[in-house]
């Protein structure tokens, strides 16, 4: 199986069941190098498990996920490596609570990549410093608000500069005043021309940043499309129901 190379990741047939029930049901989906895509749809249809099986957090029953042409849901791989390569952030948890800031943005590159830790720490002194809490280094993450801690998570996801970024509503448990910081930052590293993949329930943001939609709905793709038509025009009923209930 191939694919063009400047295609990031290419999904082909993911299919995932827990028990009798199949949330996806044969997911197909290539997204190219800085490309950002909006994965949407309703509370249940498959969005955090697709985002799971990308990064191999989540087993898959059939199908194919390629990352820049290579096979990554062959159970040869190295899982550590593979997730250095795709930054997953989900709603919430995401940093280590008994690890210092600094540790927590630097720990995959010391571990996964066998960076020196000066070096790592140059590094994430440097992401830190980008999003204004370089200040904040030596702290432990409970010292930080939500949206400063979903920032750092994002630090983190980015500091083994991964070919593709996924983020899991990484608003939706944010008080509505954190929200904003934490957008924009998703805006400039979209602007720098970061790969990402993000689920989101944000529909002015997505229709701002993504330059494509992807609704999912029952765990399958029902409409894709540059985002513009998507919310201009969309093709399906089951769109414009789905829009009319989220528009926001
Ligand atoms: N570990 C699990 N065991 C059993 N069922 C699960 C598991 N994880 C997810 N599901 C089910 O799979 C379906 C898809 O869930 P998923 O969390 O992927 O949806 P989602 O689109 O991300 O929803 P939301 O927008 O609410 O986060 C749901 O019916 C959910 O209950």
């Amino acid at each position: 199986m191939s694919a063009p190379a400047e295609t990031v990741l290419s999904l082909r047939g993911i299919r995932r069941s827990f028990g009798e029930v199949e949330v996806l049901h044969g997911i197909d989906l290539d997204i190219a190098a800085h490309e950002v895509v909006a994965l949407i749809g309703p509370s249940g249809s498959g969005k955090s498990t697709l985002l799971r099986a990308v990064n191999l957090t989540e087993p898959i029953d059939d199908g194919v996920v390629l990352l820049r042409g290579e096979d990554i849901s062959d159970p040869r791989v190295n899982v550590d490596r593979v997730r250095a390569r795709i930054g997953l952030v989900f709603q919430h948890y995401n940093l280590f609570p008994h690890l210092s800031v600094l540790d927590n943005v630097t720990l995959a590159s010391r571990v996964v990549h066998g960076l020196r830790r000066a070096e790592a720490e140059r590094r994430g002194l440097e992401l830190l410093d980008s999003i204004g809490l370089a200040d904040f280094a030596t702290s432990f993450p409970d010292r930080l608000s939500g949206g400063q801690q979903q920032r750092v998570a994002i630090m983190r996801a980015i500091a083994t500069n991964p070919e593709l970024l996924l983020l899991d509503e990484v608003t939706s448990a944010l008080d509505p005043e954190l929200v904003g910081e934490v957008l924009a930052l998703i805006r400039s590293l979209a602007e720098a021309g970061t790969t990402i993949l993000m689920a989101t329930h944000e529909m002015t943001f997505a229709r701002e940043v993504a330059d494509r939609v992807v609704l999912l709905d029952a765990g399958r793709v029902v409409e894709s499309g540059p985002a513009a038509q998507f919310f201009a025009n969309p093709r399906e009923e089951r769109t414009r129901a789905f829009l009319s209930r989220v528009a926001r």
